[in-house]
């Protein structure tokens, strides 16, 4: 297993936002996580990231303890993400915006050099046109269409090179048509660098049609997971989140 999360739980005052959730992730294997608002899909994904600490639990990441690590030493051991809200820089271009992830991926320092402004210039631009902005290097990260600047994300989170991409619902906010581009757009490059991708989405269309295999939760609890058709066919899925029979 790549990712492997036992008995993980967090609570906020009395409210359990995550409770004794048990999760893995293989090699190459794309997985999903639903539930309604409030589920903890974040929070779970921010207890993976080492953004919040859990309460009880153990992360394991290549057969390693994780579990309490800071987000910096995460993301350096090969664990990428992309937030819910967009975390872009606006003011710099989209080739800086990646750019700068590159060299904190190499732990280079801009300001040690004085052409700082091409250093790997052909490796961003590499990325760039792998999310589908090969145009649009000069463009302010700020000025960029929402669906581009979702993408740009994407870019930023790639350049760290990682195993295990975790995006935080990573068609939010786009047309129909940009949804289905960017999701086979996700696909492809997931299967490419043979890395595993965890992901949160609200569009069935996206999951159903993305994941290997789907986790649901509901109140802080993983109450299933499972192939996308054996997710369809649980009546207890259906019944709290597919919106069939009662609510
Ligand atoms: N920092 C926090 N402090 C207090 N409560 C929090 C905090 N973060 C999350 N919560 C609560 O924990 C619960 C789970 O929230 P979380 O954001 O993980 O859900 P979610 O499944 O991602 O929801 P959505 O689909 O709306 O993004 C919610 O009730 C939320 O209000």
């Amino acid at each position: 297993m790549l990712l492997e999360v036992k008995g993980l739980s967090k609570s906020f005052g009395g409210l359990s936002a995550v409770s004794e959730v048990d999760i893995t992730i293989g090699q190459e294997e794309l997985v999903s996580i639903i539930g309604p608002n409030g589920a903890g899909k974040s929070t779970l994904f921010n207890l993976i990231t080492g953004h919040i600490r859990p309460d009880k639990g153990i992360i394991t990441y290549k057969g390693e303890d994780i579990t309490g690590r800071k987000p910096y030493d995460i993301s350096r051991k090969g664990i990428g993400r992309s937030f819910q809200k967009l975390n872009i820089f606006p003011r710099l271009t989209a080739f800086q915006n990646v750019q700068s992830s590159l060299f904190s991926a190499k732990k280079m320092n801009r300001n040690l050099f004085s052409d700082s402004y091409q250093m790997l210039g052909d490796e961003v631009e590499k990325i760039l046109q792998s999310v589908g902005l090969g145009g649009q290097s000069d463009t302010l990260g700020g000025l960029l269409a929402h669906g581009d600047q979702k993408r740009l994300e994407l870019g930023i989170a790639l350049a760290l090179d990682p195993d295990l991409l975790l995006l935080d619902e990573p068609t939010q906010g786009m047309s129909p048509g940009e949804t289905v581009e960017t999701t086979e757009l996700i696909r492809d490059l997931v299967r490419a660098r043979h890395i595993s991708l965890a992901f949160v989405e609200h569009d069935m269309s996206v999951v159903f049609g993305i994941s290997d295999r789907i986790n649901v939760l509901h109140q802080g609890m993983l109450i299933f997971s499972g192939k996308p058709e054996e997710v369809k066919a649980n009546e207890e899925v259906q019944r709290i989140y597919l919106g069939k029979g009662e609510k």
